[in-house]
Order: C-alpha cells, then sequence, then structure tokens
C-alpha cells in the first residue's frame, strides 16, 4: 500500500484550491490535506479546516488570526498568521507535496521555500516561473524536489513528453481558447465591461487569472512558464487558439509527428494527474464522448487584437528581469481593471509603459526580483 502524501495547499480558499481539496476527499487513502493556506477568506477556511483536520492553517491576513484560531485551535488545529508563516509551514519536514494555488508574486516566495526544503511542488501559480523561471530552474536542479505542472497546458506538454527524448522535440503548441472577446471586432474591445472580460466561454476560474485569459496574457504567461519548465525556446512554442478548449495542447516532435492531449475542461483532471504521478489514479469523473470532441477547431491568434502575446514574447527575448516588471505591471493593471478604476485597453498601455521605463537587471538575484516587483508595481500605480 502507498503511504498518504501529506499535502500543503497555498491558497486552499480559491479555485485551484477547492478543486484540490476535491481530489483530497476523492482519495482519502492517498492524500492527506496537511496544511491550508488563504488570505482572507477566514470564513471559508475555519468550514475546510473542521472537514479536512489539517495539522495546521495559515491566514496571510494578520488582523483575520484571532477569528481563525478561536475557531480552530480548541479543535487541535495549530493557526499561524502572516506572510513568513505561509513560507515556514510549506517547508515543515512532514510536507510531501506543496499546491502553489495562492495567486501572483505572492507564490514566488513560499514555492522557493518549499524547493529549498525539498518538497515536491505542484505548480498552479505560473507567475512562479513568469517572475523567476531561471532562478527556480536553478534551486530545483539543486534540490530533491521536483516541478509538476498542474496549469492544463503544461500538464498536456508533460503527458505528450512521457516516453519521449527531449532532442526529438522539435515544437510545442500551446492551445488558448481566445477567451470571450475572441470573435470580438478589435474596435469593441475599448468597450469591454468587467462583467463581459469575467465571461470565459470554457473555464470557472478566479478572477485575476479570467481577466488575464480575456487580455490572453494568461497565453504569454504560460508561454513563458512551458519555456521554464521544459527548456524549450520561446522561438519554439507556437500559440494556436482552439476555442472548444479540449485539446490542452501538443508536442510537434522531428519526424513531423503530433501529439496531443485532451480532456474536458476541468481542472480536477491535471490536479489529479500530478497529484497521482507516477501513475494515474482512477476516477468516477465524466469521461468524453465523441459528442465532446467531434468538432475540434484551431486557429491562427490575432496579434493585433491581443498585443500583451506579442508583449510577453519581447519580455521572454530580453529576459532578466523584465518579465518581473510585465508580471507586476500586469498585477496592478489587473486589479485595478477588476475595481472599475481603468478601462480594458488601458491593462495594456500599463504594462507596456512600466516595461518601457524600469531598469534592466541581466542576470537577477532573488533580491533584485523583490526590488523589481516593489518598484515596478510603484511605478505602474502611478500611471493609474
Ligand atoms: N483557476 C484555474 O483554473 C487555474 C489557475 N491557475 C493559476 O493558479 C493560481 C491560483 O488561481 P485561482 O485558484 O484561479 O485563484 P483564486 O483567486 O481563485 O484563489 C487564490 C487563492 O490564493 C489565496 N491568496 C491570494 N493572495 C494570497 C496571499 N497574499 N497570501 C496567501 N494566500 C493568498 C486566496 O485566498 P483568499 O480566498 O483568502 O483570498 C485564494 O485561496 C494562479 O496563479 C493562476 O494563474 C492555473 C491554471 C488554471
Ligand atoms: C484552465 C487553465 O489552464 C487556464 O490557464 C486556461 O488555459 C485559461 O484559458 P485560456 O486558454 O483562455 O487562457
Ligand atoms: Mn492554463
Amino acid at each position: 500500500m502507498k503511504p498518504i502524501k501529506n499535502i500543503a495547499i497555498l491558497g486552499s480558499t480559491g479555485s485551484i484550491g477547492r478543486q484540490t481539496l476535491d481530489i483530497v476527499a476523492e482519495y482519502p487513502h492517498l492524500f492527506k490535506a496537511w496544511l491550508l493556506v488563504a488570505n482572507n477568506s477566514a470564513d471559508l477556511l475555519i468550514e475546510q479546516a473542521l472537514k479536512f483536520k489539517p495539522h495546521a492553517v495559515v491566514i496571510a491576513n494578520e488582523t483575520l488570526y484571532d477569528k481563525v484560531k478561536s475557531a480552530l485551535t480548541p479543535r487541535g488545529i495549530e493557526v499561524m498568521a502572516g506572510s513568513k508563516a505561509i513560507a515556514e509551514a510549506a517547508a515543515e519536514p512532514p510536507v510531501d507535496i506543496v499546491v502553489t494555488a495562492m495567486v501572483g508574486y505572492s507564490g514566488l516566495e513560499p514555492t522557493i521555500k518549499a524547493i529549498e526544503a525539498g518538497k515536491d511542488i505542484a505548480l498552479a501559480n505560473k507567475e512562479t516561473l513568469v517572475v523567476a523561471g531561471d532562478l527556480i530552474t536553478k534551486l530545483v536542479a539543486r534540490s530533491q524536489s521536483h516541478l509538476y505542472p498542474v496549469d492544463s497546458e503544461h500538464g498536456a506538454f508533460y503527458q505528450c513528453l512521457v516516453g519521449e527524448q527531449r532532442d526529438s522535440v522539435s515544437k510545442l503548441i500551446l492551445t488558448a481558447s481566445g477567451g470571450p472577446f475572441r470573435t470580438w471586432p478589435r474596435e469593441r474591445l475599448a468597450t469591454a465591461t468587467v462583467q463581459d472580460a469575467l465571461n470565459h466561454p470554457n473555464w470557472s476560474m478566479g478572477s485575476k487569472i479570467t481577466i488575464d485569459s480575456a487580455t490572453m496574457m494568461n497565453k504569454g504567461f504560460e508561454m513563458i512558464e512551458a519555456k521554464w519548465l521544459y527548456g524549450v525556446s520561446q522561438h519554439d512554442i507556437e500559440i494556436v487558439v482552439h476555442p472548444q478548449s479540449i485539446v490542452h495542447s501538443m508536442v510537434e516532435f522531428v519526424d513531423g509527428s503530433i501529439k496531443a492531449q485532451l480532456g474536458l475542461p476541468d481542472m480536477h483532471l491535471p490536479i489529479r494527474y500530478a497529484l497521482g504521478l507516477p501513475g494515474r489514479l482512477p476516477s468516477d469523473c465524466r469521461k468524453m464522448t465523441v459528442d465532446d470532441y467531434c468538432s475540434l477547431t484551431f486557429e491562427r491568434p490575432d496579434y493585433d487584437k491581443f498585443p500583451l502575446l506579442t508583449t510577453a514574447y519581447k519580455a521572454a527575448d530580453r529576459g532578466g528581469n523584465v518579465p518581473c516588471v510585465m508580471n507586476a505591471a500586469n498585477e496592478i493593471a489587473v486589479a485595478q481593471f477588476l475595481h472599475g478604476n481603468i478601462k480594458f485597453n488601458d491593462i495594456y498601455n500599463i504594462i507596456e509603459k512600466t516595461m518601457a521605463w524600469a531598469p534592466y537587471i541581466e542576470q537577477p538575484t532573488y533580491e533584485d526580483y523583490v526590488a523589481t516587483n516593489a518598484e515596478a508595481r510603484r511605478y505602474a500605480s502611478t500611471l493609474i
């Protein structure tokens, strides 16, 4: 019998975190939720903790500590607060695997600490690799830890690459739904509302990544994520629009063959796969029928309508701290768009202006990333 894996879920109250807990509940003989982490959702965190009985929880927002502590300490669950506690708890000896389901730059520090402690990482937080892919891959190479992709496209690449030699790969083909504005004329984007942008055609996700899908910044991020995860040049990663989100991505090989991974647009599948490695976990989940995959279509992305795709390739080409700047400006712009303070097209303008302003660092240290992130956020905020 396999030993139970202790899982630390950083961001357990979010979209990926909640679905990860569904997988824990599906396989109670394989997984234990050892640590749960949230930012502000104290009530849901308490509810999850009472159900899953983790060893510990961390609430990042320290003002909520007393509330969480009074609910959970009497139940024998350790309660901590603050961002430092997240990184420390995820690196604790009993943790086997860390699911990084926090959103944005906040995922970077705990992921680094967990890798340094030799933990396996089920990586949902793509911003970690966008910001500091060079640093993360070096740390992983020096440690016992493995990076298992949770992002659906990167899970697809992983599955297509099983059993293949690295020098057999000629191209990664990254599929994109095209988001809610795929069929909109370019001029209409100026009028796009928050509600329009949150109306993703296929996936139900947190609000930040849903806006990233609408601008297609998400696909730019995923191109950079794939570059670091699979050691492939950005010039060998092609983005293809596939509106049904059934083909999660494809790999082209040197002999002209292409392998694709298909599945319903349901994040339980890539989460189940990442946690179940090296094998596959049998599930009673709904299986696809021919009705799901009888009409799959593909098209080229519209780089004029979605200029952040070009911005992301430019950031990958320049490297250094440039992707970190792009990510920081995007986080500020998306948050302001969600608050109704800027228009949809301003997201692009803020990112480009911040990238043009930011001082370049060719080989950033961790401290350089921290400073770059803070300065780029500050500058981007002045553009609102
Ligand atoms: N949702 C999806 O289907 C997919 C998501 N991803 C990636 O996964 C990550 C999570 O996305 P998603 O689940 O949609 O996001 P959500 O916004 O739904 O959830 C984010 C989670 O992170 C917590 N959190 C946010 N900031 C902090 C912080 N500073 N400290 C501690 N916890 C924090 C939130 O807590 P609280 O609830 O308290 O705010 C919440 O639990 C992102 O990087 C995204 O790009 C990748 C592929 C698919
Ligand atoms: C579910 C997932 O992995 C998301 O990253 C998804 O890919 C977003 O859809 P887009 O293809 O529209 O960006
Ligand atoms: Mn994805």
